[in-house]
């Protein structure tokens, strides 16, 4: 299995993160690569590969222009106001308040923010935009042929909505992939999150739609973050009716338990029959991630790796989530070996 992987993603190197009433060093941190990489490298399931180019066009695809030039320019504006900290948003567009655009820096954070512990911070379009850019030249390998790649995607994208930031994510990667896709020839395409967290974004972006089934296995909203999307009851909207299904499942959820999810999630995808399917890999279900509640061990990562490629689907990984930094590279790289043992 090929990987593509940017340095860029070195760029999005936030100095806090509001956490606990706290501005903390993130937990989304750029050692989070390199102890992949390091695992990869171990391992060696194949080539590592850099990214090719492919411009902004492919983001508008999925992203409204708006939040698009507001990550471009949404630094500068804040350092133009003084500021001295990380760009973060401290006021929303609450229950009966206008959904209108404000003018002002700190208006236009809370418009586009999701959730205030993400900072903005100097380098983080260029990152956002080179993440992207791996998940594109990812999804091309599969395009030419590939049984499955791993887009080895920092800065995650699964928060990331039409037009909204948040969760530590930007542009939403496997969306951005799935439309790559699409535009291409694909009939349908299937989106697996695995991700501890629920895939708002992925989720609010096909909502309406019937070419990509979106499936997440995550923690229940009523307990888990992004908390306010992910109830079992959203299937749908309009032509999308039926072609979002979620799995909440409560704190404590062993594999055991979360396995039955993800088996009705393949028998689904199974019948749907994708041209692709593309995986949100976040492996914040392990044990003991310091922010979630889902106690997945390493050798259950390798097991559902191999559930996966039964389903026979070309695959595209995309990296979330996942930030217990010791076990990382062990547990994300033994999905791939899963993967690649039973395909
Ligand atoms: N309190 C903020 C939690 C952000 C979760 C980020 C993540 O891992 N999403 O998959
Ligand atoms: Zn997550």
């Amino acid at each position: 299995m090929k990987t593509v992987f940017s340095e860029t993603h070195t760029l999005r190197d936030a100095k806090t993160e509001l956490y606990g009433g706290e501005l903390v060093y993130p937990f989304e941190r750029p050692s989070r690569m390199t102890y992949i990489l390091d695992r990869l490298k171990a391992v060696d399931p194949g080539p590592i590969l850099p990214p090719g180019d492919h411009g902004l066009a492919p983001i508008l695809r999925i992203h409204d222009a708006g939040l698009v030039d507001f990550l471009q320019t949404a630094w500068d504006e804040w350092q133009a106001e003084g500021y001295e900290g990380e760009a973060i948003a401290t006021c929303w567009p609450a229950r009966r308040m206008t959904q209108r655009r404000p003018d002002h820096i700190d208006g236009k954070l809370g418009y586009y923010a999701l959730a205030t512990e993400t900072s903005l911070t100097p380098g983080t379009w260029d990152a956002a935009y080179g993440s992207a850019q791996v998940a594109l030249t990812a999804a091309d390998l599969i395009r030419a042929g590939e049984r499955s790649a791993f887009a080895l995607c920092r800065p995650p994208g699964h928060h990331a909505a039409f037009d909204m930031y948040g969760g530590y994510c930007f542009l939403n990667n496997a969306a951005i992939a799935a439309q790559r896709f699409l535009d291409n020839g694909a009939a349908r395409v299937a989106i697996l999150d695995v991700d501890f967290h629920h895939g708002n974004g992925t989720q609010d972006i096909f909502y309406d739609r019937s070419d990509v089934l979106f499936l997440s296995l995550h923690g229940e909203p009523e307990n888990a973050f992004p908390h306010f999307l992910g109830y079992a009851d959203e299937t749908g909207t309009g032509a999308g009716e039926g072609f979002t299904v979620n799995h909440p499942m409560p704190p404590g959820t062993p594999f055991s338990e979360w396995r039955r999810s993800l088996d009705a999630a393949l028998d689904r995808i199974a019948q749907y029959a994708p041209d692709h399917l593309i995986v949100s890999l976040g492996v914040d279900t392990f044990e003991t991630d310091p922010i979630s509640f889902f106690k997945l061990k390493s050798p259950d990562f390798t097991t559902y790796g191999g559930d996966i490629a039964r389903l026979g689907l070309p695959t595209l990984f995309v990296m979330e989530g996942g930030y217990d930094i010791a076990e990382i590279g062990l547990n994300t790289v033994n999905v791939i070996e899963g993967f690649l043992g039973a395909a």
